[in-house]
């Protein structure tokens, strides 16, 4: 006999989210997330991503369309703790006074009855996700002495100490060094391996084809979502960031070397697309 399937880990449907100034940041959003999966958020500045976490948290309200996560109605999954958020770091008041320790144990308050006192099993998990990212001789540390790599650490610890299902993380690479880069990518495998959800706001288009399997791209709808081989094509690319993206195209290669090369960057590191063997044109995807 099969097993029954997973209900989809993420599924917005037809989703609008209007401000209380009345700006329309998402008309008509729909994309699915399968479970067990690491998928790409991308889109310019102000596209509407950081929106689209908020009415996944619930943050925001849909005027119009549904979320559901894991089969569940926002509420219910936020009830449940199923679903955590990583912010982008600009979004944390830094100077608040706060250990390591209390960041990371703020993720079992879900788990915790309404007096908050935590028990042997709240330490545990706390101590457990610290080790997990590499911060456990952090934990005395005041939040704000933290560099931003680690600050990115501390707050995904936050989400693994909540055991969260769904995590959403807000551009986590942005003032990160290349080796943190790698090493939170490591930690979202080893998530998604476990079969939880990651979904990721980058503007580092080189790394999305290494770690994401799918994409989303974002432009006051979702112009696309799927598998990143068949998503994240130049065309596609080109719809989603318009005039913003940075494209050369490095022509000219010595022989035995791809014949043309493009480089499109939005921000950080370039998505690179090799040129086809005659050398005419340059292939979409990557390699
Ligand atoms: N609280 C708010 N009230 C009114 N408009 C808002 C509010 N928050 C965001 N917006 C607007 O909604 C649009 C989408 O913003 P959002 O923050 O979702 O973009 P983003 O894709 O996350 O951008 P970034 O890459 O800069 O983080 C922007 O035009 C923004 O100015």
């Amino acid at each position: 006999m099969n097993a029954s399937p997973l209900p989809l880990g993420i599924a917005v449907t037809d989703v609008t989210v209007t401000y209380r100034n009345g700006h329309t940041a998402l008309r008509d959003a729909s994309f699915t997330v399968p479970t067990g999966t690491i998928t790409a958020l991308v889109g310019v500045n102000g596209s509407g991503k950081s929106t689209l976490f908020k009415a996944i948290m619930g943050f925001v309200p849909a005027s119009k369309g549904s979320i559901s996560l894991l089969g569940m109605a926002v509420h219910q999954a936020l009830k449940r703790n199923i679903v955590a958020y990583v912010p982008q770091s600009e979004d944390v008041d830094w100077n608040f006074p706060v250990l390591v320790e209390d960041v990371v144990m703020m993720g079992r308050y879900g788990h915790m009855n309404m007096l908050r006192l935590a028990r042997a099993r709240d330490h545990a998990a706390v101590e457990a996700a610290l080790a997990r990212v590499g911060m456990s001789e952090f934990r005395k540390r005041q939040i704000g002495e933290l560099s931003g790599g680690q600050r990115k650490r501390v707050f995904l610890a936050r989400a693994l100490a909540q055991d969260a299902r769904i995590i959403l993380l807000d551009e986590p690479f942005t003032g990160v060094d290349v080796k943190t880069e790698d090493a939170i990518i490591q930690l979202l495998r080893a998530l998604r391996d476990e079969g939880r959800v990651m979904l990721v706001s980058t503007h580092n288009l080189g790394s999305v084809p290494e770690f994401c399997d799918r994409t989303v791209l974002v432009k006051g709808t979702v112009l696309a979502y799927g598998p990143t081989r068949e998503t994240f094509t130049q065309a596609n690319l080109e719809k989603t960031f318009g005039g913003v993206l940075r494209h050369f195209v490095l022509e000219d290669a010595p022989p035995g070397q791809p014949q043309a090369v493009s480089l499109i960057s939005d921000d950080e590191r370039p998505f690179v697309v090799y040129g086809t063997d005659d050398g005419t044109k340059p292939a979409a995807g990557p390699r």
